[in-house]
């Protein structure tokens, strides 16, 4: 039997010259050995004591797939439709800051290797190059893009405005870090990457952010950034009002209770994505997964059902469709990928992961999303 040709993974990964870790662990363990050891912790860490860092990797574990077999699932399809796009994966890339922390090339490299795969591109407001970069380099290929509120409101409708006219599809609007986490990793190495100006581009290219300061010197553009990302009365009054300024779907990141996510079909928005920033905001606070089927329940199909904060293989993503998810984000992984192997690095995870995804999907019995979404998942 010839081996080879019954699974890519083994094949890409056996051929290459250069062996790309596969493992997560393995592969934050080579990211680790790669990049400064204080922009290794800004990434890899949590908040306080990490409570909910280690429980968005263990709380997977307590639910299980009880698959079910002699179904023929030969015709694999893994699409799903947001928005009115179709996309091959349940798979979109988290919206991650500062990820020249990682490489050089940072989202241009991200957004690119997304791209190849047709996976969405989310950008954050704090990336280290700006909308307008990053749609040069990559055209016309999905992408979203995550708003920071910010203080001066016109700075936060700018950007969104600069969004639409680049043709990106959807915002999404991060709803859990009007202030930042407390992050005793960063706190202990005195490391701050915003203070280091490792998240400005869209800023300092914002017409309107730049009329708002006093002057535009660096450290006054730096100050002007920490003062509008500290917006601690975001509201639902805001969300009206954004909602008014864009004509594209607004999601909101960072729902973890049922009743917020209920609050949001009445205001309009138009899907949310349940996370707990990665447990670098609140230490402390529920897992994705243990909050995701009080509120897929309360959703009911209204709006779409995005979850992340610990995906990590194509299992876990088979569990968060089953529990009630239309899609997920990847976090983490691909900062690793990056730092490891730059864009090609990056398109050599998601080519391994989207594998994992559809070895999970037929081997729980399921060719379809939908087939997923009756799935039987245990709890212990
Ligand atoms: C280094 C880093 C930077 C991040 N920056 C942002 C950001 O700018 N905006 C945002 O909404 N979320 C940000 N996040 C959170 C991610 O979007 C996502 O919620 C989180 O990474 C999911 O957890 P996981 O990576 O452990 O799966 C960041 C996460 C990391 C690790
Ligand atoms: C004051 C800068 C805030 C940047 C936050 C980026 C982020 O979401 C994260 O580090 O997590």
């Amino acid at each position: 039997m010839d081996t080879t040709k019954s699974n890519d993974v083994f094949l890409q990964n056996i051929s290459s010259d250069e062996y790309f870790p596969v493992p997560f662990e393995e592969l934050e363990e080579a990211a680790k050995q790669k990049i400064d050891a204080s922009a290794f912790g800004y990434i890899q860490s949590g908040a306080g004591g990490e409570e909910t860092l280690r429980k968005n990797n263990t709380s997977f574990s307590k639910y299980s797939i009880v698959p079910t077999f002699l179904k023929d699932v030969s015709k694999l399809d893994t699409s799903i439709t947001l928005f009115g796009r179709t996309y091959p994966y349940p798979l979109l890339l988290a919206p991650v800051g500062m990820l020249k922390l990682a490489d050089e090339a940072a989202d241009i490299a991200v957004a690119k290797a997304a791209a190849a795969h047709q996976i969405p591109f989310i950008q954050s407001t704090v990336s280290s190059y700006s909308i307008e970069e990053i749609t040069a380099a990559t055209g016309d290929s999905p992408k979203w893009f995550q708003l920071y509120w910010s203080n001066h409101r016109e700075t936060a409708f700018n950007m969104v405005k600069r969004a639409e006219k680049a043709g990106y599809e959807a915002i999404v609007l991060t709803i859990d870090t009007f202030s930042l986490g407390w992050r005793e990793t960063d706190l202990k190495n005195r490391f701050s990457p915003l203070m280091q100006g490792f998240g400005k581009a869209n800023y300092e290219t914002d017409d309107v952010f730049l009329a708002s300061l006093p002057n535009q010197q660096p450290e006054s553009v730096i100050q002007g950034i920490k003062d509008n990302i500290n917006h601690p009365s975001l509201n639902w009054d805001d969300i009206r009002e954004l909602k008014k300024r864009t004509t594209l779907p607004v999601l909101l990141k960072g729902i973890l209770h049922p009743e917020d996510a209920l609050q949001a079909t009445r205001h309009g928005v138009d899907g949310i994505i349940i996370s707990n920033h990665g447990g670098r905001q609140l230490d402390g606070v529920i897992s994705s997964i243990d909050a995701l089927p009080e509120i897929a329940a309360i959703i009911d199909g209204k709006i779409p059902v995005l979850l992340d904060s610990g995906i990590r293989r194509g299992s876990d993503v088979v569990k968060a469709i089953a529990l009630g998810a239309d899609a997920v984000l990847l976090g983490r992984p691909f900062v690793y990928s990056l730092a490891v192997g730059g864009e090609t690095g990056v398109r050599n995870y998601l080519a391994n992961f989207k594998q994992d995804v559809q070895a999970s999907t037929t081997l729980s019995g399921a060719a379809t999303m939908q087939d997923l979404r009756d799935l039987t998942i245990t709890r212990t």
